[in-house]
């Protein structure tokens, strides 16, 4: 088990609102090793409040988390990865820049697997073009590679996919499975419906 949950709820969303909701509120919610977990809501319900409750970055919320052997700060510190819905990622520095920057702090991948990442998701031509100028799925891309360019047991992404099509989906779920089994990790992803091109083991309705 990599985490657990009870009776989670922001406490700025009212019960009224959660009261059809597979996740806030339920009685146990387990995250376990080695899967990918899709959170589907619409708009508004509460999907970046849930993976930012989990990542620690607010504290506004009732219930019970528990990361399974690992307490909570070192965990967030050293075992989760993040790519937050707005990615959060330095415009004036160019896509390799912004994935060195977190690499160089770990020494996680080499130069080589880093261009072979930009390859696979058909970004080689944009490694030394700077993020202001690149398109909004192409930011996204980056920052699901700089993602993966550290060391984790729990990545969150926040709609990583509004602004992909099905095959760019495809070769990144495919990317996302190897990653996560090689590493034993699992994977929540929110968005605001199912997603063609994913394949999830589990999906919830927030
Ligand atoms: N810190 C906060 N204090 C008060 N209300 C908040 C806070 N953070 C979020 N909310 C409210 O909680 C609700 C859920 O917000 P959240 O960003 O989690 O939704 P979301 O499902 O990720 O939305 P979207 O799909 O539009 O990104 C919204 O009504 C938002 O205004």
């Amino acid at each position: 088990m990599l985490l657990k949950f009870s009776n989670l709820k922001p406490t700025y969303i009212s019960e009224i609102q959660v009261r059809d909701s597979e996740i806030y509120l339920a009685p146990e919610i387990t995250i376990d090793q080695g899967k990918i977990y899709l959170v589907e809501a619409y708009s508004g319900k509460g999907k970046s409040s849930l993976l930012d409750i989990i990542y620690g970055v607010h504290e506004l919320y009732e219930g019970t988390l528990e990361y399974g052997v690992m307490e909570h700060s070192r965990f967030r510190e050293s075992e989760i990865s993040y790519v937050f819905q707005n990615l959060k990622l330095f415009p004036e520095l160019t896509a390799l820049e912004n994935v060195q920057l977190k690499n160089e702090l770990t020494d996680h991948k080499s130069l080589s697997e880093i261009q072979a990442y930009f390859k696979l998701l058909g970004l080689e031509g944009k490694l030394n073009q700077k993020v202001a100028t690149l398109s909004l799925g192409q930011r996204q891309r980056v920052a699901i590679i700089r993602s993966l360019c550290m060391p984790f047991k729990l990545l969150l992404l926040d709609e990583p996919f509004s602004h992909l099509d099905e095959v760019n989906i495809e070769i990144i779920s495919e990317l996302l499975r190897e990653e996560i089994e090689r590493r034993n990790a699992s994977i929540i992803l929110t968005s605001l419906g199912s997603i063609k091109g994913l394949e999830a083991d589990v999906t919830y309705r927030l």
